[in-house]
């Protein structure tokens, strides 16, 4: 264990949660992908387990080691109970995280050091309870569940722990290891556990027609002496998001300089103490220059970066995007599994929250194929997640302060721009051209669909000639369970 920090650097703390017992709250935001705790674990052999462990109450705290062994995430023995406010403080929660079918919280073994890593999948609000994912064999009845009905036990599984923690190896057998690395790290193409699609090349931007634009708001500053100010204010203000990261900050036009501030939905609120003007939209290229021609043309809507690297080109994957991705990709097949007895169709939609700062989501929105219930032949999966990210952006709060908000509301701005929609099956030529024009940034898919696919099963829409957005696919690749390769879904069905 030498080496494994104790700390509670969230401040998190324990209150009693009506049928749950104690469960770990936030005491302040907590961002996404933040570490909130690096619990050291207790580890038990089999026997000791089998014959003293589990007849006692610690069976409701231990878990599948990867080894074999039984483990408890210390932290009950140094909890600080006061008696005066009834609550706990100044402690670790490693085993104190009660269960959550949409966890808010994700964990990886780090068995060099015999510790578990706790880390925010989302941004958490404060007062908001930290739940992980137990597994799919519970002990005790879940409450706080959206479907609990609906919950399949696994009748092919001993009712043993935490299943989810010992299954955090088996279920990417041919993935890099994730645990203790550093988040930042990049990962080789070919050990990433899915694959890219390569859509062709694309013509590059010969005439000003060519250029992809988008709105993103920008204010006018008319005193140089401020420039550094509203840099230092963007930066802490949390509007930054990697939508711009091609695009330069600052356009100097005559005595005016003009900031670019945010794609967001909503005009941004912009400090008092700074005199600059009402921020406005403006149209700026969607992409980085990737010839002289195109950084010629995109640079008479905003300076843009040049970049010569090919379009269809896949980023660099960091392994804290890939332990975000594998995250999203265990929940979407629970929620597969639990839909495949549910009477629909079983194809679900997901969009988390995005890695980072990549795009702009306040929640993660899980949608299902609900065409059967509805009687709706429109009602598919990826359709019903645009519709919740839709009606998720029209309920948003609006800051406006004397701005004029017509241009959102007439829909100017895209909805899923810098999101990621993971997918049990290939969205349809409907579903593929409704994510184009979301300008929806990577999809990911389990199971192809040679026949009616829209991302290059029948048809590779984003690779069609005239479309005016491209978005990045990639099937995830590996070992399907048994008995999970396509059992459901007729292949003439448009998923
Ligand atoms: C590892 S402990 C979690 C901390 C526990 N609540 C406590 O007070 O010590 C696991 C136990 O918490 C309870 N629990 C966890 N998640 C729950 C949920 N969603 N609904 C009801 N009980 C839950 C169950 O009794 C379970 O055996």
């Amino acid at each position: 264990m030498a080496g494994c920090p104790t700390t509670n650097p969230q401040q998190c703390h324990v209150k009693q949660v009506k049928g749950k017992g104690r469960g770990v709250f936030a005491s302040r935001v907590i961002p996404a992908q933040t570490i909130i705790e690096t619990s050291p674990v207790l580890l038990f052999t089999r026997d000791e387990y089998e014959a003293h462990g589990k007849h006692t109450l610690l069976d409701h705290y231990t878990f599948n080691w990867r080894d074999g062994r039984m483990a408890l995430a210390l932290g009950l023995g140094v909890l600080l109970f006061s008696p005066t406010n009834q609550s706990y403080a100044g402690g670790d929660q490693g085993s104190l995280f009660n269960h959550s079918e949409c966890p808010n919280v994700s964990y990886s073994i780090d068995a060099t050091r015999d510790c578990i890593i706790y880390t925010s999948t989302r941004t958490i609000n404060p007062d908001e309870e930290l739940c992980i994912f137990y597994g799919h064999s519970l002990w005790f009845d879940p409450i706080g569940m959206p479907n609990n009905t609906s919950l399949l036990a696994r009748s092919d599984q001993e009712l043993d722990g935490w299943d989810s923690l010992a299954s955090i190896q088996g279920n990417h057998p041919d993935m890099p290891s994730l645990l203790g690395s550093v988040d930042g790290d990049a990962i080789d193409e070919g050990d990433l556990p899915f694959t890219w699609k390569k859509l062709s090349l694309d013509k590059e931007e010969e005439t000003i027609n060519d250029v992809e634009l988008m709105q993103a708001w920008a204010v006018d500053i008319l005193d140089q002496k401020h420039i550094a100010t509203m840099l230092k204010w963007l930066k802490r203000s949390g509007l930054e998001t990697d939508a711009l990261s091609h695009l330069k900050r600052i356009r100097r036009q005559g005595p005016t300089s003009t900031l670019l501030l945010c794609t967001s939905l909503h005009p941004p609120v912009l400090p008092d103490d700074v005199v600059v003007g009402a921020p406005y939209q403006v149209p700026v290229p969607c992409n980085p220059a990737l010839t002289h021609t195109s950084l010629h043309l995109k640079n008479t809507y905003w300076p843009t970066v040049f970049t010569p690297r090919r379009k269809w080109e896949p980023e660099k994957w960091t392994r804290g995007k890939l332990r975000w991705a594998c995250d999203a990709i265990a929940f979407l097949k629970r929620e597969y599994h639990k839909a495949r007895s549910s009477g629909e169709l079983p194809i679900v939609a997901f969009v988390p929250t995005p890695y980072a700062k990549e795009g702009d989501l306040p929640q993660s929105i899980l949608a299902h194929d609900t065409r059967t219930s509805t009687r709706h032949p429109l009602r598919h999966a990826a359709l019903n997640a645009i519709r919740k990210v839709a009606d998720l952006r029209a309920v948003q709060p609006t800051p406006t302060r004397g701005v004029d908000v017509s241009q959102n509301q007439s829909g100017a701005q895209y909805l899923l721009t810098g999101l990621t929609l993971f997918t049990t099956h290939e969205p349809c030529i409907m579903c593929t051209m409704a994510l184009l024009h979301s300008r929806v940034k990577e999809v990911f898919y389990l199971y192809s669909m040679p026949k009616t696919g829209g991302c290059g099963g029948a048809v590779c829409v984003p690779a069609l000639e005239g479309v005016n957005h491209r978005f990045t696919i990639a099937i995830w690749r590996e070992e399907h369970e048994a008995g999970d390769t396509l059992p459901t879904l007729d292949p003439e069905i448009d998923a």
